[in-house]
């Protein structure tokens, strides 16, 4: 299934007409450049083009009172000094004779996303629009909203759809206030907003942005803020948020429909931002939001004021959408002090609501809420806020890199008589093996497992592993005999110098892992049943779950808190997911996991499986070819022991690991 893209040029067709420094930024320019890049790239082309349609009044007050309905309806009559009259009574917004004819138009693409996705039609897709909508409220217009589009969109589709739970991922640069006082006693819509704070110094400066509004009576736990109290936040600080707050929250709530508050101006270069994360995070951003509620995502644009990195941020979110592979994200060194004290606070205020949070830390001892008195602290931190307000004026960033598909999908080396699953390129040809490697491989396997055949799949092996490192195939499935032969040998004999780093994920036991390198190239994260009484090193990292991975409660909390966090950190080139057999794990899991796994290395994934497991080939070859993974159903709570022991691990890590503080 496709991706859905509203646009309409008539959503152009308002401006400011007075001077007010406070709404000057929020120009037609901003919808035009972002189309334009779209059909500039390509990529507008290979979406599918949803007209856009009016909300109808019915569907306006699912969100607005009829009283603030009847007042805008008039707007379009309005002289200039009338329109000007009837701004004064709202804050930071403007009013213009066909903005109303717009903001039905913004709430009703909305609406027609919704119905594209939840009639299938569509897997997901992106509404570009103006005016947005997160700060309009009830009975009132603000912050260049008037209709609040998402929450419109998620009343909708409750009513229509009978959808019972919604997420909405709120990632514009400031608190969707509308959205949160929408739905704050509302335990069917959770709403996560990230939005810079400063401690109520920024707008809208309101004490109920901060992370202690958990939602009220049944709605507590549902609405989750986390608080930038300094500008420059980087790219490692938002998939900070994203692996220690969002997503462990995101799968335990399980919703059947995400909807996402596009807003860029939290990328690099906005003005009302200041923020330092480059265009291409939302790639990966969007991309984590993709295996909930079975891919069923509804992008609506929101904020972003500055023309190019608006440009180049719907791009990035659109190409992601439309499946193409990831940009590998260079550098990331971790969360800064104050994103630390900012999750630690939104993770321990949760923590009473959401078994995955129940192990978080104590809130930090520095009180980082509003009222705080200046402190030593705070003088340090302005040194710090200083050096990062240094790093957002007039700064300039990469153009974000080239995403190439690869000419071929998803390839398979199997024995001859194994049949090919569907959407899979069967690789026959293979180079041969130079006779030093034949005997290598001999010698070190006296077993069977190098015989004949064996060494037609080594050779078939290595072949494979070489396309998807120069990137014709982008990833693959491998049946052998022996899966932890197999794995030593892709592990000790990668000698192709464009692998630099590789990530090896092995699900369930295995007995030696004698391969275990300290110089970094590659990186163990091992998922099993048992403590493994190897001695830990930065690059072996084994996590134990007591029920073993059939645990998918405990499974995905490790994935989510260590193995994501890990994996962006270290930025490997190739994935080796390896699945010994009897490993127990839960086939949604398993291809949740792959789905996932897919953000690294530009989705240079080799699964590698036992032959007698060919009966989960099916669902790996499904997620290998990028389709969404089911939903974890009904998860349970993870066992304490498990909470605990992961959370040790991180604390023993994040030394080495910085992805991996979740406290300052
Ligand atoms: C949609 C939005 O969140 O970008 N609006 C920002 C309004 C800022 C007013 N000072
Ligand atoms: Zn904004």
């Amino acid at each position: 299934m496709g991706t859905a893209l509203l646009y309409d040029e008539e959503m152009t067709k308002y401006k400011l007409l007075w001077v007010d420094p406070a709404c000057k930024i929020e120009v037609p320019e901003r919808l035009i450049v972002s189309y334009e890049a779209l059909v500039r790239s390509g990529l507008s082309d290979r979406c599918i083009s949803i007209p856009a349609r009016e909300a109808s009044d019915s569907e306006i007050l699912l969100v607005h009172s009829e009283l603030y309905l009847e007042a805008v309806k008039k707007t379009p009559y309005m002289t200039l000094e009338d329109l000007k009259e009837f701004t004064l009574q709202f804050g930071d917004v403007y009013f213009h004779p066909n903005i109303y004819h717009c903001a039905k138009l913004a709430s009703g693409s909305a609406l027609q996303l919704v119905d594209s996705v939840m009639t299938g039609k569509v897997r997901n897709g992106i509404a570009l629009v103006r005016p947005p909508g997160h700060h309009s409220m009830h009975g009132a217009a603000n912050g260049f909203c008037v209709f609040n589009n998402v929450a419109i969109a998620a009343r909708y589709a409750k009513q229509k759809y009978g959808v019972k739970r919604v997420l909405i991922v709120d990632w514009d640069i400031h608190h969707g206030q509308g959205v949160q006082y929408c739905f704050e006693d509302d335990p069917s819509v959770l709403y996560f907003s990230w939005h810079r704070y400063e401690h109520q110094n920024f707008w809208p400066n309101l004490r109920e942005s901060d992370y202690d509004s958990v939602g009220k009576e049944s709605g507590a736990g549902f609405n989750i803020n986390v608080p930038w109290n300094n500008v420059g936040m980087e790219n490692s600080d938002y998939l900070s948020v994203f692996c220690h707050v969002l997503l462990p929250v995101a799968y335990e709530f399980c919703p059947d429909l995400v909807l996402v508050c596009a807003g860029f101006d939290s990328a690099i270069g906005d003005p009302e931002g200041e923020m330092c994360a480059t265009p291409d995070i939302f790639a990966h951003l969007t991309h984590l939001l993709m295996n909930l509620a079975g891919g069923k995502l509804c992008a609506v644009l929101e904020g972003g004021y500055n023309l190019t990195s608006l440009a180049q941020s719907v791009c990035q979110t659109v190409q992601t959408l439309l499946g193409d592979p990831l940009p590998q994200l260079a550098n990331l060194r971790g969360p800064c002090k104050s994103a630390i004290e900012s999750l630690q606070c939104a993770r321990s205020a949760h923590r009473r609501y959401w078994s995955f949070l129940k192990h978080a830390a104590d809130p930090p001892m520095t009180d980082i809420s509003t009222k705080h008195v200046k402190s030593a602290m705070e003088e340090e931190e302005k040194t710090e806020m200083a050096e990062e307000e240094r790093c957002t004026e007039g700064k300039v960033w990469p153009e974000p890199p080239e995403r190439l598909c690869p000419p071929v999908c998803s390839a398979s080396v199997l024995p001859d008589d194994v049949a090919c699953p569907d959407g899979l390129k069967r690789l026959s040809s293979s180079k041969d093996l130079e006779p030093l490697l034949v005997s290598k491989l001999k010698n070190r396997f006296r077993t069977a497992a190098v015989d004949g055949d064996g060494v037609t799949t080594f050779s078939r092996l290595y072949t494979l592993i070489e396309k998807l490192v120069v990137n014709e195939i982008r990833n693959g499935l491998v049946l052998v005999p022996d899966v932890a032969a197999a794995m030593m040998c892709v592990v000790q004999d990668l000698t192709s110098d464009l692998v630099k780093r590789v990530l090896v994920v092995c699900v369930g036991k295995e007995k030696e892992l004698d391969y275990i390198t300290t110089d970094g190239k590659v990186l163990v994260v091992q998922i099993s049943s048992e403590d493994s009484e190897e001695q830990r090193s930065k690059y072996y990292i084994p996590v134990c779950l007591k029920k073993g991975c059939s645990d998918t409660s405990g499974f995905i909390q490790a994935v989510l808190g260590l193995l994501l966090p890990l994996g962006y950190e270290y930025n490997p080139d190739l994935v080796l997911l390896v699945r010994m057999p009897g490993s127990g794990v839960v086939d949604s899991m398993w291809q949740q996991l792959i789905g996932l796994l897919q953000g690294f290395a530009k989705g240079h994934t080799l699964v590698l499986m036992q032959v007698n497991e060919k009966a989960c080939m099916g669902s790996t070859a499904s997620a290998l070819l990028g389709h969404p993974a089911p939903p974890l159903q009904d998860l349970q709570t993870p066992f304490p022991e498990d909470g605990d022991a992961l959370e040790r691990l991180r604390e023993r890590l994040q030394a080495d690991w910085k992805m991996l503080q979740t406290t300052s």
